[in-house]
């Protein structure tokens, strides 16, 4: 059996991906790993940060190794300087996502992991794009699929990802929920191998919305759906108060919890694991992995960028590569 091969895709060359990939070539991993990014970019990047990188080409990945580090070359638009976004290279960024996207559903990677991109400068470019996680949605034809961050003895899910706060509440429907909780329990079951996952799911409103006079979704939404669930067997607790939920689980375990909002969930995760945690998208037909950081345009080529969470998530995603052979 061959190693499994997974790609990094490099992210936004102005940002630390680029550094990240980089230090990948110091690590030892049990996988052929290929980086998919401008080999120019990321060789002057290890000349800054002083590290000696022996580039390999070529389509055939041989196993990775301390010292080098496999690049399949897709070229940048437009002169990088790090810390320095330029929307020129935009279509570059996609570009990295949409040969990932393609290796994944031909079966030539086993996995994709990514490197952070600049939402905004893609945007700027002209892209709608809000994320990664609705972009390989998209484009690999999926319907909905699910973000869940991985960290500090946390899983957290999201109902809704990358959306304006003022249309959250709009965006909490029974259909959404359903979806998005057959998608987390299904695949913390198959990806996860938890038997009989156990969900704890936040309400929306302060208090869980205090018996309807702080909000009506927990009543007319969420509790029938849950209550729905529960009776084709899955185990839900909730909807809880949000603000104490984190905290209650400590000592009422739960495998994952669902945040009804990207700030709502997501600002626990990364206090209790900030650099080391793990962003998957659930319910995608291949294996999807990311860090849990933006581009942290003020350290690119610094040298002070934390590669934790990249590893993290490629040590995930062989995990689940595994777990699929
Ligand atoms: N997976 C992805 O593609 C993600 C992309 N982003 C995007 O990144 C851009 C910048 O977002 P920000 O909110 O500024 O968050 P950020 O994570 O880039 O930066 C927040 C703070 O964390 C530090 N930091 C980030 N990564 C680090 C690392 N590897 N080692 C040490 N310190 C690190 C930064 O220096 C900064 O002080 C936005 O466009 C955002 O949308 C944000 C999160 C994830
Ligand atoms: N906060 C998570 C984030 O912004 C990364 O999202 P995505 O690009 O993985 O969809």
């Amino acid at each position: 059996m061959p190693l499994p091969l997974i790609a990094v895709t490099a992210g936004e060359p102005a940002g630390v991906g680029p550094d990240l990939c980089v230090a990948l070539s110091q690590q030892a991993l049990p996988c052929r790993l290929s980086v998919l990014g401008d080999l120019e970019v990321l060789r002057s990047r290890a000349a800054r940060l002083g590290i000696a990188v022996e580039f390999e080409a070529g389509d055939a990945v041989p196993a990775h190794r301390p010292g080098a580090l496999h690049v399949r070359h897709i070229p940048a638009a437009s002169r990088v300087t790090p810390g320095t976004l330029d929307s020129d290279n935009s279509a570059h960024v996609l570009a990295l996502l949409d040969a990932a996207l393609a290796g994944c559903m031909n079966g030539s990677y086993d996995a994709m992991v990514t490197a952070p991109v600049h939402k905004g400068v893609i945007n700027d470019a002209g892209f709608a794009f809000t994320g990664h996680t609705e972009y390989l949605a998209d484009h690999s034809g999926t319907g909905r699929v699910v973000m869940m961050l991985v960290g500090g003895g946390l899983r957290v899910a999201l109902a809704t990802t990358h959306l304006p706060l003022r249309d959250v509440a709009d965006a909490i429907t029974a259909p959404l929920l359903a979806e998005v909780i057959r998608i987390l329990h299904a695949d913390l079951q198959r990806k996860f191998g938890i038997a009989a996952p156990r969900i704890a799911v936040a309400g929306l409103n302060p208090h869980a919305g205090e018996a309807g006079h702080l909000g009506r979704e927990e009543i007319d939404i969420i509790a029938p759906v849950l209550e729905r669930l529960r009776h084709e067997g899955m185990d839900l607790v909730g909807p809880q108060p949000a603000d104490t939920l984190f905290s209650r689980i400590r000592h009422e375990p739960c495998d994952a919890v669902l945040a009804m909002y990207h700030d709502q969930g997501l600002p626990v995760l990364k206090y209790a694991s900030f650099g080391a945690g793990v962003n998957v998208t659930l319910g995608l037909p291949f294996i999807r992995t990311s860090v849990d950081h933006g581009t942290a345009l003020d350290l690119a080529g610094s040298g002070r960028a934390e590669v934790g969470s990249l590893l993290a998530a490629i040590e995930m995603a062989l995990e689940m590569a595994s777990s699929e052979r």
